[in-house]
């Protein structure tokens, strides 16, 4: 039977109720209003005030949104348009970026196609095709005929080139690589390997042999990550090191972050945590780096690099540890390989150590609301496309674990609400007799 009200319209009061509780917000804390005007705010509430009940009644807010609009459009439309607009935007956007367009349209008022394609080097026909692709997407407008202007959107990828790394690798990357996805799924079923990807039919190489013949794209790939540092796109180091209980461990406790870049995150913990100690491994290219962060950020009296192929046995100095912190790392692994980066940290624990895993614990289906579990089930179908890897559920991480060592056993996990997409998974080396009490 139908629902009375029918569903559009609990969804329409929805909407309402939510914007008003946001709209309640923004006025108290006499933030801008979300706009499309170039000086709109870059996020619609301040990512800093993103308190908990503010950020539920967004979250709420889009995900009744999308239903609305899913039902608004309709199956048949949505599968005869499907992915054409997403595409063709992305392409458009490439080419904008491409031609620096961002950057010579003015902040402030706007500027003539001729003006714009002298400056631009693309002809005013061409020009105007993407430029109003972009417009109907809210990227740049048309405020009269022939003349453009930013909106907040258009005016994020002028002034930040991570932005514009952003929309360089979905294009330049992903998109060659997803077209390769079902020839890849024909070919490599069940595939394990690195190179047997969509990634590696289009690119004839693996993620990072790629990245490391072709340091443009290495470069690019750098801004794209660190478009998500920060903010609340992904879980900031900061809430890393809040979200963890390291204040329990005991003074002079050694903490081994395995492929852990030039230690960011181990940075940020050990200025929250002055009694413990860190060990930074990666390949040793990254030394110099490293050394200057930890020096910059006050904590190299306590946290060194040590360049370390974590497929090794851990060197002496990193035996019996009290955590080895992985974060981001065995989500762009298989199976049999994270077995292979587990093993010998399983071999170098003692007693007291554990394991610490920072990445996704995929949710159970229809736990989530539907716009997070699209981000979540996007990224699981990245890292199939891109490395033959994958996300996590729960299980998925006890029966790798059991597959190392029986007795390693998912102690703790925090997620929601102190970390918004990661969470840590505990481990811990749990004796037999324990086991069977
Ligand atoms: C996705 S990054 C994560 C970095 C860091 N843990 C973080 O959260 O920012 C993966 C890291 O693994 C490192 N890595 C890849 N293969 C490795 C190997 N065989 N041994 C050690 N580190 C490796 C990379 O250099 C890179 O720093």
């Amino acid at each position: 039977m139908a629902p009375n009200p029918p569903l559009m319209s609990q969804l329409a009061k929805e909407i309402s109720l939510h914007t008003e509780t946001i709209t309640k917000y923004i006025e108290h804390g006499k933030w801008p209003h979300p706009s499309f005007d170039a000086d709109g705010p870059p996020h619609p509430i301040p990512e800093a005030e993103a308190e908990d009940k503010l950020s539920a009644a967004r979250d709420a807010l889009i995900e009744a949104t999308k239903a609305l609009h899913a039902l608004a459009v309709g199956p048949t439309e949505t599968t005869r348009f499907f992915c054409t607009n997403e595409i063709n935007l992305v392409g458009a956007m490439q080419v904008l970026c491409k031609f620096n367009v961002p950057q010579h349209v003015p902040i402030q008022g706007d500027i003539s196609l001729r003006g714009l394609s002298g400056k631009t080097d693309m002809g005013e026909a061409l020009l105007s095709r993407f430029l109003r692709m972009a417009a109907a997407n809210y990227y740049f407008s048309e405020p009269r005929p022939g003349f453009f202007a930013h909106t907040a959107w258009s005016r994020l990828l002028a002034s930040d080139e991570k932005m514009r790394a952003c929309i360089w690798c979905r294009h330049a990357e992903m998109v060659p690589a997803v077209a390769k996805l079902p020839d890849a799924v024909e070919r490599f079923p069940e595939s394990a390997e690195p190179q047997e990807t969509a990634f590696g039919l289009a690119f004839g190489d693996t993620f990072f042999g790629y990245k490391e013949k072709n340091p443009e794209h290495m470069v690019k790939f750098g801004l794209f990550v660190d478009a998500f540092a920060g903010g609340n796109a992904v879980d900031s180091a900061e809430s890393i090191a809040r979200a963890y209980a390291w204040g329990q461990l005991p003074r002079g406790s050694l903490v081994v972050d395995v492929g852990g870049g030039i230690g960011h995150i181990s940075a940020a913990i050990a200025r929250q945590h002055a009694h413990l100690e860190f060990n930074i491994q990666d390949f040793g290219d990254l030394a110099g780096e490293s050394s200057a962060l930890l020096e910059q950020k006050g904590v190299s009296d306590r946290a060194r690099f040590s360049p370390h192929n974590f497929f090794d046995p851990q060197p002496e100095a990193a035996r019996g540890a009290a955590v080895y912190f992985l974060r981001n790392i065995l989500h762009n692994w298989s199976d049999p390989y994270c077995h292979r980066i587990l093993k010998p940290i399983v071999e170098a624990m003692d007693h007291g150590s554990r394991i610490v895993i920072c990445d996704i614990v995929l949710p159970e289906p229809n736990t989530i609301p539907k716009t997070q579990e699209a981000q979540v089930r996007a990224l699981d179908l990245i890292m199939l496309s891109m490395f033959n890897a994958k996300e996590r559920s729960h299980e998925d991480w006890q029966e790798l674990f059991t597959s190392v060592d029986p007795r390693l056993k998912i102690t703790a996990v925090v997620g929601r609400p102190e970390l918004r997409r990661d969470c840590l998974i505990e481990a811990r080396l749990v004796q037999p007799a324990l086991l069977s009490k």
